[in-house]
């Protein structure tokens, strides 16, 4: 049974201080000056707080690569052709892309999920979760219903929660959708406030003039569609994606069942926004793993209040730099499990005067 999203919502706790408390006294026992490892330590409490426990045991990773297609391709407003959308989830599907390579290399499962590609796929390993095929065209009329944007959201919750009963607790989010950074810079425009011009990017390489246009598109699905910018559910439905509306569900279910979510990037981050929109709590559970090339990524982050880990001028989407960060979060944990205290390696602490 579906539960509402305001249920869902009121469900997602506030972080455990005690375990956070616990993670940080722990951390100035070891053989290092306090707050030495900076964002190491700051991921530690955080993976505490998330989980109750004071040395998490994170087990089985995995990143969900949402796909789906947008009716404003016919806008012109990508470097790429919409067909790149389904022949990319074959690549995911057949271990080739880039999210496969650093996934292998950090041992996470890439999970691929079919949430609204226009073409018929099949694949044994392809998730098919279709809601509808592609969004309409928002420059003439609604993304999608909100019917349509809730069904993609319950489809990332349920399959979060899928995941956990397998053992997963490590999640990042990916996704694929020629067309999506117009809807995420159009989700940023309407949740912030910010200036189309400062919102819009050139996503997959697209020159001058088509940034120009692509703007005046965004401004223009705004002008038709005046969504309520007070109403998450109604800016994601007119003029996000359903990748984007699942990527959302998947930070609210790892919200729910206590699990860290590791953003990627641009589009990631527009699903993130949402989240926190429809949860401020779940801002809790995310970890910006890195600062997309894509303009106005900044300004995502900071309106959700997340700072990335890493600065790798990385544009790529798919989940790339979230499963990019994962060994460093192992390590935060790794560092918490294996140091040696003070007092075990008979190093000497400083006292409280420094001396
Ligand atoms: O994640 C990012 O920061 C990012 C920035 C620019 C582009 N992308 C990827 O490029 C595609 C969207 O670009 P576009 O130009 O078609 O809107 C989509 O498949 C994303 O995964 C991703
Ligand atoms: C080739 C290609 C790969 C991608 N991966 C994510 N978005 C993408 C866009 C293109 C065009």
């Amino acid at each position: 049974m579906k539960q509402s999203l305001d249920t869902i919502a009121r469900q997602i706790q506030a972080l455990d201080q005690a375990a956070v408390e616990a993670a940080g006294r722990h951390l100035d026992q070891l053989t290092k000056p306090p707050g030495s490892l900076g964002k190491l330590e700051h991921i530690a409490k955080q993976l505490a707080g998330i989980t109750g426990q004071t040395i998490p045991e994170l087990g089985k990773k995995a990143v969900i690569v949402m796909a789906g297609d947008h009716g404003v391709c016919e806008e012109g407003i990508s470097a790429f052709p919409a067909e790149v959308t389904p022949q990319m989830v074959l690549n995911f599907l057949n271990g080739g892309a880039a999210v496969n390579v650093l996934a292998r290399q950090t041992g996470a499962d890439v999970v691929c999920v079919d949430i609204g590609v226009n073409a018929e796929l099949e694949h044994p390993q392809l998730v098919a979760r279709k809601v509808r095929k592609g969004t309409r065209n928002m420059m003439r009329e609604a993304a999608m219903t909100e019917r349509e944007a809730l069904d993609a959201i319950h489809v990332g919750i349920r399959l979060v929660e899928e995941l956990v009963r397998e053992g997963c607790g490590l999640f990042a989010t990916g996704e694929m959708g020629i067309g999506n950074t117009t809807a995420s810079s159009a989700l940023l425009v309407v949740l912030t406030g910010t200036e189309a011009a400062d919102a819009v990017g050139r996503g997959t390489g697209i020159d001058s003039d088509k940034l120009l246009h692509k703007q005046s598109v965004i401004e223009r699905a705004i002008a038709v569609n005046k969504p309520d910018p007070s109403n998450p559910i109604d800016v994601l439905a007119k003029l996000g994606g359903l990748e984007i509306a699942g990527l959302t569900g998947v930070i609210l279910g790892a919200a729910l069942h206590r699990r860290p979510v590791v953003i990627d990037g641009f589009i990631s981050s527009a699903a993130a926004l949402v989240a926190s929109r429809i949860a401020p709590q779940s801002a809790s559970y995310m970890i910006a793993s890195h600062l997309s090339q894509e303009r106005g990524h900044a300004r995502l982050l900071e309106a959700i209040g997340i700072s990335p880990m890493l600065s790798m001028d990385m544009r790529l989407g798919e989940g790339t730099g979230a499963v990019l960060a994962f060994p460093l979060i192992e390590a935060s944990v790794n560092v918490m499990k294996e140091m040696a205290t003070f007092a075990s390696a008979g190093v000497s602490q400083s006292g409280p005067d420094g001396l």
